[in-house]
């Protein structure tokens, strides 16, 4: 994908928020401060899907993180039926099955990023879940799978963005949630890098809930994001 020209383009704010009003509210504030806002599955099931299509309407770009992953004629009319919804990216599971029926699936416009290992696993977490691989390693393989199969792009650490950008090549992209500024609290993220460093790192998009959310200044923050991008 060519590059974006607009560099608020590079952040996406999840709206992970309890219902639709309090995520009105808060991209009434941003205001014109971001561009992209994601929508998982907490406002997704309190009439989110409805929300993120009149976003789209109204100009954002619009991120479904839905992170499907079921059999493979589930997902590919999953796939065709949020399509309809005018979002620019929908996640699914990084399970080759589950990519290849996204891709069957995916009309056009919609680009779909496949979530290789949560950013909230360490290696620990992907022992205990049964994989027998590091999770860098487990991510690199995915990434390249994902590559094969022909994702657009993928969902990873920026921890690990310059080993998939290796594998995937300059025409796919990069998202990379676990993005916190300097000083901020990690929560349940364990692969973590500020904003500064995952644009270092060659990402494309990184995805930041909490730190805006949660702000007193949600506006300012998002600017400050952005910001720290330009100069990285
Ligand atoms: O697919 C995602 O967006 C995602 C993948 C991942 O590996 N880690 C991850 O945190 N996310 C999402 O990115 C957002 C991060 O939110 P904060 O931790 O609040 O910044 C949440 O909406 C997560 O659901």
């Amino acid at each position: 994908m060519p590059e974006s020209t607009d560099p608020r383009d590079r952040l996406i704010v999840a709206l992970d928020l309890p219902d639709v009003g309090q995520a009105e509210r808060l991209v009434a504030r941003i205001g014109d401060a971001a561009t992209f806002y994601k929508i998982g599955y907490r406002l997704a099931y309190a009439g989110g899907l409805d929300f993120a299509a009149r976003l789209a309407a109204e100009g954002k770009k619009t991120f479904l993180d839905l992170k499907l992953h079921d059999i493979g004629n589930t997902v590919e009319e999953g796939v065709r039926s949020a399509s309809a919804l005018g979002a620019t990216f929908l996640t699914v599971h990084a399970y080759p099955q589950t990519m290849r029926a996204a891709v069957r699936g995916r009309g056009a416009g919609l680009k779909i990023l496949a979530v290789t290992v949560l950013t909230s696993y360490d290696d620990a977490d992907a022992a205990e879940a049964g994989y027998a691989l590091p999770v860098a390693d487990l991510v690199a393989r995915r990434a390249e799978q994902a590559a094969e199969i022909g994702i657009d792009g993928i969902v990873c650490s920026a921890a690990e963005a310059r080993a998939v950008r290796t594998r995937i090549g300059a025409d796919r992209l990069i998202v990379t949630p676990g993005i916190r500024p300097a000083g901020t609290e990690a929560g349940d993220q364990k692969r973590v890098m500020t904003p500064g460093e995952a644009r270092a790192a060659g990402i494309d998009h990184v995805v930041v809930g909490r730190p805006i959310t949660g702000a007193d200044d949600p506006r300012a923050v998002a600017q400050r994001i952005v910001a720290e991008m330009e100069g990285a």
